[in-house]
């Protein structure tokens, strides 16, 4: 029995190595942050002993052996039980209850929305994969003993439930970058794996461990008052990508037993903490919100045994490297080597590939595409267009849009600024000019934020200006245009906005309004633009040259080889000091990096 803080503190599990150590039951839970601190008469975490069930997952065999400390998990699916907010019904707030159906206790069918939205827009099944576009795709692969790749789902061995799930999301075959990553990953294998936008690379991380929770055996999570012991953990950068990956990750487990849960900034904690206390095998979360929560003593990471980071390179950079060391080294999570770690982008500059092997074990690097690039699935443009002519130009596209008929259900566009103050005015400018809009950034409320994504995917308002809140991972199916009404500093932050479109094997098109503030893009954009096979204006050509000479280009690409994801390992020079990140031209002066992400103020747009 606790008697008191100091107790608590005493009794406290301190910095398990060992993650398949079984845990002695404590009523308390004590967060690593808060160990060793002197006795206060006022604990700042809550005691409270609770019956509730721990997330023990004992000889949990999947599908068939479906059952667990809570009950069995295995009921037949009776239907979406809507509670909290849809969408269609307006106000409060969007229940993320982790697909459970908490009035009948039954797995809500995560499968529902997409027959919805299929039918909704006339599609019977995900035929629009283009696997030809990826079939003359280079791939590289280096580290030791490198498992090789499969070239169909049989091939692999993830457990028939997750199987059965693959086969809902009618996904055929696996695309280029989960056939490497899947089986390097359920080797137990750490590793760095960069993709092109919009080629799965969601699943190639989530499978795996789906399927490794399910093979998990005997695994006993300690009963410490209200502290969750989740045992995967994926971290991205905004609340709407930890919302898709979620999402996502439910659709995958359905029906397997495995718990998944998010917890994201901007919506209420209560809710989030409520949904941990029912049990979690896996959390999706982003940094700021996790952090608070384990510093709450609601989640302790000492049972984690796989962490993923999605946009690894935007959570390693300069904004959010921080909090991301405090998750990963700070608090209780396994060191690497106890737990498998998995990093994942479309863009990874060697300066935070650097940084991010802190976190890894005799990892393996998986570059698949022209890692850095954009597809050959999208038609790139780039116009001259001065500030004082932006919106009468793109008016001028809309109106062509329209014409042809691309505009609306079938044709989103997507329309990306510098401010949130710009997203504001351009939205309502749209809108009176007769172009439903909506916007998304930072100073939205995250309500507004969904029901604007919600309002967008739908069709009903067609067009979505955004910040760079959206620029990353967000997978909309019908993006038809990307505009880059004001061009970002940074060539990767172009990289993940055009690749709002042209995914998972469909054509997009981005335009983007070029002018003498974007000078110092000029050079890599063209070289970007060049290396995707589109055509660079001539105009853009001596732009970029100019750059050249006069220095102009501080952008971190500019070496900007054929294959741009290279194992920064290879270089041979990974183990020299900061002078090699100073590097003139090629990858990374500081100073650069991190600039596309605007000022450390502007970072909350980002939680
Ligand atoms: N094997 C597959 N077969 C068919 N569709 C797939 C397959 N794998 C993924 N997809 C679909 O491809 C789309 C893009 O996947 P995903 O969002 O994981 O891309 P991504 O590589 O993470 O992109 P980004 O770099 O923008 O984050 C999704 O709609 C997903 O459902």
């Amino acid at each position: 029995m606790t008697t008191s803080w100091a107790d608590s503190v005493d009794n406290s599990v301190i910095g398990s190595s060992d993650a398949n150590a079984a845990r002695p039951a404590r009523s308390t839970y004590v967060p690593p942050h808060l160990r060793n601190k002197p006795p206060s008469s006022e604990p700042p975490v809550a005691s409270h002993s609770s019956s509730l069930p721990a997330n023990d997952r004992v000889n949990y065999g999947g599908p068939t052996a479906g059952s667990r400390g809570g009950g069995s998990y295995n009921r037949p699916d009776h239907g979406r039980q809507e509670y909290g907010y849809s969408g269609r019904t307006g106000g409060g707030w969007n229940n993320r209850g982790g697909g459970w159906d908490r009035g009948r206790e039954r797995e809500v069918n995560p499968f529902e929305d997409d027959e919805a939205t299929d039918h909704a827009f006339g599609e019977q099944e995900n035929t629009g994969i283009n696997f030809d576009a990826y079939d003359d795709i280079p791939v590289d692969t280096s580290g030791e003993n490198v498992p090789p790749p499969v070239n169909t789902f049989a091939e692999i061995d993830l457990g028939e439930a997750l199987n059965h799930n693959i086969r809902r999301c009618k996904y055929v075959k696996p695309t280029p970058v989960q056939r490497y990553a899947i089986p390097i990953s359920l080797a137990g294998r750490d590793l760095m794996a960069c993709a092109q936008t919009g080629s799965g690379k969601t699943a190639a991380f989530c499978f795996p461990i789906i399927s490794g929770i399910l093979k998990m055996q005997h695994v006993q999570r300690p009963r410490i008052g209200r502290t969750a012991f989740p045992l995967a953990l994926i971290l991205s950068p905004t609340r709407e990508l930890s919302c898709q990956i979620h999402d996502e990750a439910k659709k995958f487990s359905y029906q397997t037993g495995v718990k998944v849960v998010v917890a994201y900034g901007g919506a209420p904690i209560n809710q989030q903490m409520r949904e941990l206390e029912r049990g979690v095998d896996i959390l999706v979360a982003t940094p700021g919100r996790l952090v608070d929560l384990l510093e709450r003593a609601r989640v302790s990471l000492q049972m984690i045994r796989y962490l993923a980071l999605d946009e690894a390179d935007r959570m390693l950079d300069m904004g959010f490297e921080p909090q991301i060391r405090k998750i990963v080294e700070q608090m209780d999570m396994p060191l690497q080597g106890l737990r498998q770690t998995m990093l994942f982008s479309a863009t990874f500059p060697k300066e935070i590939q650097r940084l991010a092997s802190d976190f890894l074990s005799n990892y393996v690097f998986l570059a698949v595409g022209r890692v850095g690039s954009s597809t050959d699935l999208i038609a790139q443009r780039v116009e001259y267009v001065l500030e004082s002519d932006k919106r009468s130009h793109l008016m001028d596209l809309l109106h062509a849009q329209r014409e042809n008929g691309i505009i609306g259900k079938q044709g989103l566009t997507l329309v990306f600024v510098e401010t949130k103050k710009g997203a504001d005015a351009l939205e309502h400018w749209l809108c009176l000019n007769g172009f439903p809009a909506t916007s998304i950034h930072g100073d939205r409320t995250q309500q507004e934020r969904e029901l604007a994504l919600r309002s967008f995917k739908s069709g009903n308002t067609p067009i979505l200006v955004a910040t760079d809140v959206a620029a990353r991972g967000l997978d909309i199916p019908r993006v038809a245009h990307v505009v880059n009404f004001d061009l970002p500093n940074d060539i990767d932050d172009y990289v993940h906005r055009i690749g709002r479109t042209g995914r998972a094997g469909k054509m997009g098109l981005a335009t983007a309004f070029f002018n003498d503030n974007n000078f110092s893009l000029a050079k890599p954009l063209a070289d970007l633009m060049q290396e995707a096979n589109q055509e660079v204006p001539a105009w853009l050509t001596r732009f970029a040259a100019r750059a050249s000479y006069g220095g102009g280009n501080r952008n971190r690409r500019s070496g900007g080889s054929r294959f741009g994801g290279r194992d920064f390992r290879r270089d041979g020079q990974h183990n020299k000091g900061p002078e090699y990140y100073g590097g003139t031209g090629g990858y990374g002066v500081p100073a650069s990096y991190g600039g596309g992400y605007g000022p450390p103020g502007v970072a909350s747009a980002w939680d």
